[in-house]
């Protein structure tokens, strides 16, 4: 992570525990906001912003899904880093980085904060104009895309309707807790204990789902929203990733009837297959050195040999 602006020490995915030994995520520390009129500094323009993603990402895939959705491909822009997570961090390609020719991810923070302190993680949304970060929260950037374009974006669909924005609140919060970071909280316990509790969470969450899927087609009937978005990034990732690597292997997501065609349903809309890359996920997670020291990627499960365009 970044103390001060400068890199302090090798990549590991574990900083902060609980008391139990629990993993703890930091919190997001930009959070403007781009609105069509740009009244809080920074306004929907075309070609402005820049998206610093990682597809085997679940919260960076989370915005890439929203942006082609919505029909903002011509409108940002995206860079894509490699799939394993290296000494300092996500690192790009030769060439990459169009943008701020970065070479890791943690020069786009530096480059936005020279005295930056936590770690430096994706999604980002980059200004072009004023050469900062607007926002690394993965549901901010979400909710942005969906309206802050305004007429910028090429559909009208809207991830977030007013009559039902109590109900993906409440929705969004216990899938996080349980399920999104839930699966996080089991691959990186530090303890049994914090194992258990976590891996109780996402099957119990998984099961919860499963009846709710019963009458479909999306979490909330015929209307797909952003509480859609951010369930499938993570039931994608499972049996390829956290079934494996981090212990969640009670069932795995081709198991259950519902979740299981509600997770193919999904994948027939460009916008959700297309942002897939089974090789990033597999090739990312499984570099994790802590819980995978020999690097060796599995070759199964198969049946999930899903290759989209990367974004
Ligand atoms: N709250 C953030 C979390 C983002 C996040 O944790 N991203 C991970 C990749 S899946 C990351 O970049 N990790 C690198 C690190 O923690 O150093 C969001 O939802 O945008």
């Amino acid at each position: 992570m970044l103390v001060d602006g400068k890199w302090s020490a090798d990549w590991h995915p574990v900083q902060a525990k609980d008391q139990k030994g629990g993993f703890l995520r930091q919190d997001s520390q930009f959070r403007h906001v781009v609105t069509p009129d740009g009244d809080g500094g920074f306004r929907a323009d075309a070609g402005r912003y820049h998206l610093y993603v990682a597809l085997i990402c679940p919260w960076a895939s989370r915005t890439l899904v929203a942006r082609k959705l919505k029909g903002l491909e011509d409108v940002i822009s995206v860079s894509v880093v490699e799939p394993e997570l290296d000494a300092q961090g996500w690192r790009f390609a030769e060439g990459a980085d169009p943008i701020n020719n970065a070479r890791y991810m943690h020069e786009i923070y530096t480059a936005a904060d020279g005295h930056y302190t936590g770690r430096a993680t994706v999604p980002v949304l980059w200004d072009k104009q004023t050469g900062s970060i607007v926002n690394n929260e993965s549901s901010d950037i979400l909710r942005m895309f969906n309206m802050g374009f305004g007429a910028l974006a090429g559909n009208t669909i809207d991830l977030y309707p007013e009559h039902l924005r109590n109900a993906i609140d409440a929705l969004n919060g216990v899938i996080y807790a349980k399920l999104n970071n839930g699966v996080y909280r089991c691959g990186f316990a530090t303890t049994q204990v914090a194992y258990e509790e976590a891996y109780h969470g996402v099957f119990e969450m998984l099961d919860q789902l499963e009846e709710r899927l019963s009458s479909g087609p999306f979490l909330f009937g015929a209307e797909l929203t952003e509480a859609d978005i951010r369930l499938f990034v993570t039931l994608v990732r499972f049996d390829a990733a956290y079934h494996g690597l981090f212990k969640a292997n009670k069932r795995r997501i081709v198991d259950y009837l519902n979740l299981n065609a509600y997770l193919h349903r999904l994948l027939q809309v460009d916008a959700f297959r297309d942002t897939v890359n089974i090789s990033h996920i597999k090739r990312g997670y499984y570099s994790v050195k802590s819980l995978n020291p020999t690097g060796i990627v599995p070759l199964g499960p198969e049946g999930i040999a899903l290759e989209g365009t990367g974004v």
